[in-house]
């Protein structure tokens, strides 16, 4: 363990003492070509290095449509507004050409949806459009431009071949289905080089030493194809086909799965290669996040009901209020049913005011959590709800799962990252019929799961749960027992609950289920509105093994809100009342080497929180405190892996921060702090409170890591305003405490 670790920071050590230039992706055009290894000319190759083409299967209508058949566009339908960037389709020509797929540029100002969609005639997305797309996508620097270009591609798609919009999206970002049902590619990257192999007749050591120079396998794919002449081409490919075929490629295993592949990448041209290569790999490398994908379908959308009177490029200043309104119904329905496949069928379908309706929460399905926010004491508690009826609920310090049953009687549990649990918890499912009373068919409730000590009948810290295994879990070897605390019902027998009172479904929650010792538990609950009963509850709840209590609204605004950090639900914690109420969950962006005992293991490291408006992540602090030794061992071992050449593009910070190695955002820890401040170096929240300063967290204390949370669940630059501004002394003299601000020293 030691020895790895040691010899991994030794290797990147060498590499950061004397920088190398970041990787540069390069342009691929066609004359560019990988110079070609000695013994291997790619054009005289011997009959065996020559790829075996076998053709996958093409469209009927593309091999029986022939081009004299393509009716001609009245001349009348030019669109004048196309400048030269973009090479005008289908308006003089009988079909389109070569070069209007190579040349395909959504981006472009001009892109008209209809008119510039090359494969109008034939109504079956090109894989070569999107992979453009992509590729232009990757090109761009800026956020807003990207989703334009994104929603310029998908509006061409509902307008000319709609069918494949549901697997254009699926690529887009690189999901071959709903996230929850958790079907992953993740070919491995010898497996593909193998394939590309025998596909271009290079050797593996090769394409092995190209991969380490350029660091990414797509480019090296593409590159091979470019300089590859084939006997025959085979038929191009489609949108729909490579995503059917992807799929088959993710059930299957071995030489089919190879021999898939192998015919997949022959049949790729240009940079079809390198995103299908990307695609297989798990990396699409073109920072498509879920929010700015559900964008650029709004907007999408908004262009195609427009197609007629404004130009693609001007929908999003003239109908901002429209594109606003999309986006917001898109992205609430998205909350209550995450699957593309029947959101995506419904917005083609009908009026977006339906959508809600027209894809109602169903059993089998996450919807996003409810959430809450934090309190520094019982008087604010009192301050917000006023007169309001309220209830306190022990707040369980476990895992948060969502359980459901479908009217088949199949069990699914959903953490709070909507990510299927399942597997995990079988010792559940075997015991879940003793919880039902009266007839049950089918149900979703919210609870807490956390480790349960069977002897002594008492409640197990979180860090014991944690050990609890993941995945494949045999229910006989299991270790950490559980018990499930419930204290929501959203739906029951066939109806969702979440507009009504929680009053109502807690009713109907004591109605329909019942408590087993040990196994399944209502959270203890207090209905009161007298300040000193609280503060006992809450003294209460600490002894219990809580970390506080959950306080709540009974009657008056007391729906469920999906995916809402509510005013409705408050909590109040213990452990951290004084002066900022609640942990932070960061992400962790960049490491420093350790000096002196902790050489060998980064000593320190640069964390962000996660702006969900500008989809970047921004530093707030340095940590180096309440890391154990084992801690940095297994950080560091963890984190060595994900090292990238530079900063991500997304990632804000100041130069002075420059940590040694930079890492993808694949970790969230929850971290204390004393108080947060303003900073002229981090950029946490900067713009909300101040124009020019961030926020940074003053004495940060590393608590856990939070695999629970993927990096954009962690702390939103909004919740750091909200609780910089709440701090007390924030509250009472506004002025900030930058003077104060220290770094952490790292040792
Ligand atoms: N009685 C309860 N009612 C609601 N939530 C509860 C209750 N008991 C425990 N919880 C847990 O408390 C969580 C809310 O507080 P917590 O500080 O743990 O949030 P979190 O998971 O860190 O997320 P965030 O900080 O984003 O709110 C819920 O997501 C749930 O997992
Ligand atoms: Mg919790
Ligand atoms: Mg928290």
């Amino acid at each position: 363990m030691q020895k790895s670790i040691t010899s991994f920071f030794k290797k990147k050590s060498d590499a950061t003492d004397s920088p190398s230039p970041p990787k540069k992706v390069p342009k691929i055009d066609a004359k560019t070509e990988l110079p070609d290894e000695p013994h291997i000319k790619s054009e005289s190759a011997s009959p065996e290095t020559k790829p075996k083409v076998e053709p996958m299967s093409v469209d009927s209508e593309e091999k029986t449509s022939p081009v004299k058949n393509v009716k001609k566009e009245p001349k009348d339908t030019v669109d004048k507004t196309t400048d030269k960037k973009v090479t005008t389709i289908g308006l003089n020509s009988t079909s389109a050409s070569k070069e209007d797929a190579e040349n395909y540029d959504p981006s472009a100002d001009s892109y008209h949806p209809l008119k510039n969609a090359y494969w109008k005639d034939k109504k079956v997305t090109p894989y070569l459009a999107l992979a453009r797309t992509f590729q232009v996508i990757e090109e761009t620097k800026g956020r807003l431009k990207m989703i334009d270009t994104l929603s310029n591609f998908f509006c061409s798609v509902m307008l000319v071949s709609p069918e494949d919009l549901v697997p254009s999206v699926y690529l887009s970002i690189n999901q071959l289905a709903p996230a929850y049902e958790g079907l992953e590619l993740g070919v491995a990257e010898t497996t593909l080089m193998k394939a590309i192999c025998k596909a271009t007749g290079r050797n593996l050591a090769h394409i092995k030493s190209q991969t380490q120079l350029i660091g990414d396998l797509g480019i090296v794919a593409e590159q091979s194809r470019v300089s590859q002449r084939m006997m025959f081409q085979p038929a191009p490919l489609n949108v729909r086909d490579v995503f059917r075929k992807l799929r088959e490629i993710a059930k299957i295993s071995g030489q089919s799965k190879m021999d898939l592949v192998y015919n997949m990448f022959v049949a790729c041209r240009l940079s079809e290669a390198r995103f299908f290569i990307r695609s297989l790999i798990g990396k699409l490398r073109i920072g498509i996040a879920e929010q700015s994908l559900l964008t650029a379908l709004a907007i999408g959308l908004v262009k195609k009901n427009h197609i007629d009177d404004c130009k693609a490029s001007k929908v999003a200043e003239v109908y901002k209020d429209e594109i606003a309104d999309t986006t917001l119904l898109l992205k609430t329905a998205y909350c209550q049913c995450p699957n593309y496949d029947i959101i995506i069928p419904a917005i083609l379908k009908y009026d977006i005011k339906e959508l809600q309706e027209r894809c109602p929460m169903h059993p089998g399905m996450p919807l996003r959590p409810m959430l809450a926010q934090p309190t520094k004491g019982v008087h604010e508690v009192f301050e917000r709800f006023g007169g309001m009826q309220i209830t306190c609920e022990w707040k369980y310090d476990g895992e948060r799962a969502q359980i459901h049953r479908n009217e088949k009687g199949e069990i699914s549990i959903f953490s709070r990252n909507s990510e299927n649990n399942t597997a995990k918890y079988p010792d559940l499912i075997a015991r879940s019929t003793g919880l039902l009373k009266g007839d049950v068919k089918s149900y979703i409730i919210d609870s807490e799961i956390v480790a349960w000590d069977v002897e002594r009948k008492q409640i197990l810290p979180f860090q014991v749960l944690s050990t609890r295994k993941r995945k494949n879990v045999d229910i006989e070897e299991i270790k950490v027992q559980v018990c499930v605390y419930i204290f929501d019902l959203l739906y029951i027998n066939g109806t969702a609950l979440v507009t009504k009172n929680l009053s109502e479904r807690r009713k109907l929650m004591l109605e329909h289920f019942q408590e087993v010792e040990g196994e399944w538990k209502f959270a203890t609950a207090l209905d009161t509105n007298d300040i000193d009963e609280v503060q006992q509850f809450l003294e209460e709840s600490i002894k219990g093994n809580c970390e506080g209590l959950m306080v709540k609204t009974l009657d008056e605004e007391a729906t469920y809100e999906i995916a809402k950090r509510s005013r409705n639900w408050l909590k109040l914690k213990k452990d951290y009342l004084s002066n900022v109420g609640d942990s932070l969950d960061l992400v962790v962006i960049g490491g420093y080497k350790g000096k002196g005992r902790r050489t060998g293991t980064y000593g320190g490291f640069l964390l962000a929180c996660y702006d969900t408006e500008n989809e970047e992540y921004q530093s707030i602090c340095k940590i180096g405190t309440g890391f154990t030794d084992e801690d940095l061992q297994t950080h560091s071992e963890f984190l060595g892996k994900h090292v990238t050449s530079a900063a991500k593009s997304y990632y804000r910070y100041d130069p002075s921060l420059e940590p040694d190695h930079w890492f993808e955002p694949v970790q969230v820890w929850e971290v204390k702090c004393a108080d947060l401040s303003l900073s002229p170096i981090h950029r946490a929240a900067i713009g909300i409170v101040d124009g020019e300063r961030g926020i940074s967290l003053r004495f940060p204390r590393f608590i856990r890591i939070r695999d629970d949370k993927n990096s954009e669940n962690a702390t939103d630059a909004n919740q750091v305003a909200h609780m910089y501004q709440s701090q007390d002394q924030v509250k009472n003299n506004q002025k900030s405490s930058t003077q104060m601000e220290m770094e952490d020293e790292f040792y």
